[in-house]
């Protein structure tokens, strides 16, 4: 039996299905309902506004950052929440590119997932025509890091490969040449140990609806470094964030610390669905889930190469170089991943043609696994994903 069998009884997954897709939204622990629906009714419903003080809501961001912070290896008092990723993108480039004057490149890798590119340029573009995002290919980072980029901007793992980068290394490096780093932690937080303080971070963002479960939309997270709190300017310098919001000033001054980091009012109902998750969070050791996560990638992995030859592995085939999910790869990707998902095993697609599965120990466990292994050499040496209706490429994820 699984380790992690007490915390796969937590979560609702409907039945006969296999879930593998915990990657991009994280299944639903049954204590969300009843968390949200207390705060609705308890606090929203009881309370109205003094929630804010008496139910702790206004605490909320830094008391649930903290609680973020312990497994990604952050200090106390450097990770809040807050706004979507993107969000949190804009802000950590903006206050790193201002703490670097005098250079003007942004560089990243062109796996990067396309809304950090996005954003990124959209602000390189608003601060002026010699400001620009630079990409390079995800091996090639290390040798075009030189004394001309102001930022580093990666996602450690690679959402479409789940290929990971040394973040120790490239931090190390990169503040060698006076390079201020920004991590995004999308796909690591909750897949895998992350240690900021240990690699030295300058910046992370990541979100919470992947592996940390918070549900669609949960906020996202920013962390700065102790060192850069009372320097980073927070370009997005909501009232939230203000030292003393409730004294109406007009004129911005950011608040202590990584409360400067907060932009408006938090979305305590989400917030409470990711305190139900980090409620289950709380009573693991995120490396027994590392531990449990490679091993079933490596059971994964072992049988669709032995039952699906025509499957390519996409992902690094060392179990080190990679986050939590396997990526094959066929030109028939979609169709594929249709005909999987027809059978309730759900992954997903990434152009052009990646298949790709996510696995996720608090809610998975080996029987999934080959559960999902059988169900794919079924499609595949029964030509069962070879159907008009598998090919018409509509879905939206
Ligand atoms: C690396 C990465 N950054 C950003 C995002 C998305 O950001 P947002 O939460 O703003 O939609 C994702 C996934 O959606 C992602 O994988
Ligand atoms: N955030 C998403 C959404 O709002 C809709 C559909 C998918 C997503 C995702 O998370 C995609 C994900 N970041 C990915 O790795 O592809």
């Amino acid at each position: 039996m699984s380790d992690f069998a007490k915390t796969k009884a937590m979560f609702h997954i409907p039945e006969d299905m296999i879930y593998l897709d915990g990657n991009s939204l994280g299944a639903m622990p049954w204590a969300t309902a009843v968390k949200v629906e207390r705060t609705i009714t308890d606090e929203w419903g009881d309370m109205l506004i003094t929630g804010w003080n008496k139910a702790g809501w206004m605490a909320k961001p830094t008391d649930i950052g903290d609680r973020i912070g312990r497994l990604i290896g952050a200090e106390k008092g450097s990770v809040v929440m807050g706004d979507t990723l993107s969000i949190k993108v804009y802000q950590a480039v903006a206050s790193a590119l201002e703490m670097n004057p005098g250079r003007k490149v942004v560089l990243s890798d062109n796996g990067n997932f396309p809304t950090d590119l996005y954003m990124a340029d959209g602000l390189c573009k608003t601060m002026g025509a010699d400001y620009e995002v630079r990409t390079v290919d995800p091996e090639a980072v290390e040798a075009a890091l030189s004394e001309d980029i102001a930022v580093l901007m990666l996602t450690e793992i690679d959402y479409r490969t789940g290929r990971k980068h040394d973040m120790k290394a490239l931090t190390e490096k990169a503040q060698a040449l006076g390079i201020i780093t920004i991590w995004d932690l999308a796909h690591s937080a909750g897949a895998l140990p992350v240690d900021l303080a240990g690699c030295n971070a300058d910046f992370a963002v990541g979100c919470t609806y992947k592996y940390l479960n918070s549900g669609p939309g949960g906020p996202a997270f920013i962390y700065v470094a102790p060192r850069h709190q009372d320097v980073a300017r927070p370009a997005l310098s909501g009232w939230l964030g203000h030292d003393a919001p409730f004294a109406f000033d007009l004129d911005y001054r950011p608040g202590a610390g990584i409360e400067r980091m907060r932009v408006g009012t938090p979305p305590i109902l989400q917030l409470a669905a990711l305190e139900a998750s980090m409620d289950i969070w709380d009573q693991v050791d995120i490396h027994d889930i590392r531990k449990a996560s490679i091993a079933l990638c490596e059971q994964f992995i072992a049988g669709v190469e032995e039952s699906c030859p025509t499957l390519k592995l996409a992902s690094p085939r060392n179990a080190d170089d990679r986050g939590s999910q396997v990526s094959f790869a066929h030109p028939e990707g979609y169709a594929i991943m249709q005909a999987m998902i027809a059978r309730n095993v759900i992954g997903d697609f990434r152009a052009p043609d990646i298949i790709r599965f996510g696995f996720t120990p608090l809610y998975i466990d080996e029987g999934d696994v080959d559960g999902a292994v059988s169900i794919l050499k079924d499609v595949m040496e029964n030509d069962l994903w070879d159907k008009p209706e598998y090919k018409i490429k509509s879905r939206v994820t």
